[in-house]
């Protein structure tokens, strides 16, 4: 059993045979070329051309890490670090560039088939998320998430892409984190489009999303996954929170944040009844009805979309990062909005270690935490974790980063003994990219990314020589000192079923 202090022994833990070890980015962060070859604009890309102030550095992804154009020393650096899998994402708007599926752009396909292929060239199988935050602007121009009808227009993107590569994609995930779209993108503003509706925006946002998702697999279920197997997921935000101490109050309203930040997304597909969790049902029908609106602010699951959205996943997509300690409050707190809906005060405990990133503190025994979690309140789901990462600034010695991978890949070998169904691990990221409106600030990557040069060089950093250890002795060693930072091509033969 894994306790949260003192939680090392001496055992040497090994990855079960057919664990998967993967590296992440996303289209927006790695790709550039945002204008290249018929592509067609991104909310990302609008919104931080008319907003270069708001990036911390003033890098934006119209260049970002160059993969349009080094997509093929990405796959070299897989195959140093001998990863079983590549998660990465499409762009919408580069094979559709007005975002409906009249009109495709052959261009932007070809260039996802000639990644996916150079990856099944040295058996690398390929995870592919559909929609990695970059929604097309012709779309948002119509409302976007907030308009019922982009359940209709995801579901259409995602019949052009399977039917271009479902024969070759094992690993589907459908949508990255529907907090980070709906929460912060339409309701606090902080991610495009940067819509401040909290409490209001957020809430259309998720129920369509959730439905997008479930539309698309659904479609998979129905034409694909008969003749080729794949798995299809979503990718949750799924952080921990615990009780800033175990007062009944900080205990409730942990509960509270719980099902506000993990319930409101698994629960619709997870649970054994389906649809929004009744807590937060309640919770925002009250404050709604308080506030003079008619009806919940929260739209209503009819039936037939509960029914849609339960079971439609084949893995949980785990996004772990970091922990939070919840305090109850009753400070006044702008109304309607999401943060007085929840209405809880979050903290860190001051000796956690912090990243370059100021949210991102380290705390290994959170992952282990949420796993237990998501096992006991929704019956041990297959899961993958699809991003764990740190943020450093640039330097190729990244001991802070090193610590971090160890201790949270020890903790996972806890999780999987005390029973977690999980399947692969992917880390976040396999290079530097842009880290949204903190711009190439905080380095995420594995791979340095060299954003002076032209090319945007990449050099592999300590964390990738020990990743690499680590996923070829299949155990997490602590005393593991590479000689130097020279880095090879690993010649493995990948023995996995899809
Ligand atoms: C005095 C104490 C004050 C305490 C205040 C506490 C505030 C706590 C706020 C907690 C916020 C946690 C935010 C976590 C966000 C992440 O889950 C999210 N950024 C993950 O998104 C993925 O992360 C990658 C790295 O940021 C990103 O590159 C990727 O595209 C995302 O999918």
């Amino acid at each position: 059993m894994f306790q949260v202090e003192g939680w090392s022994d001496l055992k040497v833990r090994r990855f079960p045979d057919g664990f998967l070890f993967g590296a992440g980015t996303s289209a927006y962060q790695v790709e550039g070329a945002w204008n290249e070859d018929g592509k067609g604009e991104s909310i990302w890309d609008k919104y931080l051309h008319d907003n270069p102030d708001i990036i911390s550095d003033g890098r934006n992804g119209d260049v970002a890490s160059n993969s349009y154009h080094q997509y093929k020393r990405d796959v070299e650096m897989l195959r140093e670090l001998g990863v079983d899998y590549y998660r990465f994402s499409i762009s919408w708007s580069r094979v559709l560039p007005r975002g409906f599926s009249n009109e495709i752009n052959e261009k932007g396909l070809e260039y996802y088939d000639k990644l996916i292929d150079e990856l099944l060239k040295y058996n690398i199988k390929p995870m592919i998320t559909l929609y990695h935050f970059d929604l097309p602007q012709t779309l948002q121009d119509f409302g976007g998430w907030a308009n019922p009808l982009s359940t209709e227009w995801f579901e259409d993107y995602a019949a052009v892409i399977f039917k271009a590569f479902a024969h070759k994609v094992p690993y589907w995930i459908t949508v990255n984190q529907p907090n980070s779209i709906c929460v912060e993108g339409y309701g606090q503003g902080l991610m495009a489009p940067a819509i401040s509706s909290s409490g209001i925006g957020d809430y259309m946002c998720i129920k369509n999303v959730l439905v997008a998702h479930a539309r698309a697999y659904r479609l998979y279920e129905r034409e694909y996954k008969k003749k080729f197997k794949g798995s299809v997921g979503i990718a949750l935000a799924l952080n921990w929170a615990d009780p800033v101490n175990n007062s009944t109050k900080n205990v409730e309203a942990t509960d509270v944040y719980r099902e506000f930040m993990i319930g409101l997304y698994m629960h619709p597909i997870w649970s054994k009844d389906g649809g929004f969790p009744k807590m937060v049902k309640e919770r925002v029908h009250q404050n709604s009805i308080k506030q003079g609106f008619k009806k919940s602010r929260l739209p209503a699951l009819s039936k037939e979309e509960v029914t849609l959205l339960k079971g439609s996943s084949d893995f949980v997509g785990v996004n772990h990062y970091t922990t939070v300690l919840v305090k109850s409050t009753d400070r006044g707190m702008s109304a309607p909005s999401f943060d007085d809906d929840v209405h809880v005060e979050l903290t860190y405990r001051p000796e956690w270690k912090n990243a370059t990133s100021s949210w991102l503190k380290s705390v290994p025994y959170g992952i282990y935490r949420v796993c237990v979690y998501l096992n006991t309140k929704y019956d041990y789901p297959q899961m993958f974790v699809t991003e764990h990462g740190w943020s450093t600034r640039p330097g190729l010695k990244d001991d802070t980063r090193v610590e971090n991978l160890r201790l949270y890949l020890k903790a996972i070998l806890f999780a999987i003994e005390d029973g977690t169904d999980l399947k692969g691990y992917t880390t976040w990221s396999l290079m530097d990219n842009v880290e949204w409106v903190a711009g190439t600030s905080e380095r995420f990557g594995l791979y340095e990314v060299d954003f002076e040069s032209e090319d945007k060089n990449r050099t592999a950093r300590l964390s990738a020589l020990v990743y690499k250890r680590i996923i070829d002795k299949r155990i997490v060693e602590d005393d593991y000192k590479p000689n130097n930072l020279k880095m090879s091509i690993t010649n493995r033969n990948v023995k996995t079923e899809l």
